[in-house]
């Protein structure tokens, strides 16, 4: 019953995660969705400012330290450890969906390219982006990081098994794809309105507070194997020198 129970719980939880963050693509390049993040009924910025910073904070802060290996040893008391990495996407998710609905937006523009064929660059290098996010989730490994084979496995008996380290594909470029593909998604924006570049700027630091967090672990697990990584593949910028 229990194993039924965490493969439904996995599989809920991937579907989550797809609807969710396609629907967080569209609410970022502003179109697709009802609510884009420079639409809304109008409140005064100091009120925008703060709802927007406190959602940004708890969304950082949530997937910060339930990503921590010392978080968890603590919750796997409490959670089959089969089900912890779904439970954490879905809780992530969750806190994302309450993001863009409680977003307060301020429109105001800071630049606007319009929509000849300079917006239509943008739009394709935004895209770009999105792909490179999806693309090197399959480069590392897709339904581990999103939890759905660690589901499967407990259903179908296997034993639990940790990832390899790969180094393939967009990991071959740099360390961190995933990460920036979202960085040129959030600040490749035909229109940047005050809100979006509040946005941008805040999940940018929250980018580099996390990879120095990640690459802390990413030492401790792999030792010296990382360490040659780092001496060779530059973290975010491809064209870096090493
Ligand atoms: C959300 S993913 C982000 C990965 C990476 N920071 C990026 O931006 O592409 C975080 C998970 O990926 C794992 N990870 C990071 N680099 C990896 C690699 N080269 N091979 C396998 N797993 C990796 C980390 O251990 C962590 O569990």
């Amino acid at each position: 019953m229990r194993r039924v129970f965490i493969l439904v719980h996995g599989v809920v939880s991937y579907l989550v995660v797809l609807g969710v963050f396609t629907w967080f693509a569209g609410f970022v390049a502003g179109f697709g969705v009802p609510r884009t993040i420079d639409d809304g009924p109008p409140v005064a910025w100091p009120r925008a400012l703060l709802v927007d910073a406190a959602l940004l904070a708890s969304f950082a802060l949530q997937h910060s330290v339930m990503a921590r290996p010392w978080f968890k040893r603590v919750w796997t008391v409490f959670i089959h450890e089969s089900a912890e990495r779904s439970t954490y996407v879905l809780l992530a998710s969750l806190q994302l969906a309450l993001l863009m609905w409680a977003w307060k937006p301020l429109p105001t523009p800071i630049w606007d390219l319009g929509h000849g064929w300079l917006a239509g660059l943008v739009h394709g290098l935004a895209a770009i982006g999105w792909g490179l996010v999806l693309v090197s989730t399959f480069a590392i490994d897709h339904f581990h990081l999103f939890g759905l084979r660690q589901a499967v496995d407990h259903w179908l008996g296997r034993p639990a098994h940790e990832p390899d380290f790969r180094v393939r594909g967009p990991y071959r470029l740099v360390r961190h794809p995933i990460m920036l593909g979202f960085l040129i998604a959030f600040w490749a924006a035909p229109t940047m309105s005050v809100g979006h570049l509040g946005f941008a700027l805040a999940m940018t630091l929250y980018v580099f507070v996390a990879l120095e967090l990640e690459e802390r672990d990413l030492r401790a697990q792999h030792g010296a194997h990382y360490h040659g990584y780092e001496a060779q593949i530059p973290r975010l910028n491809p064209f870096a020198r090493r």
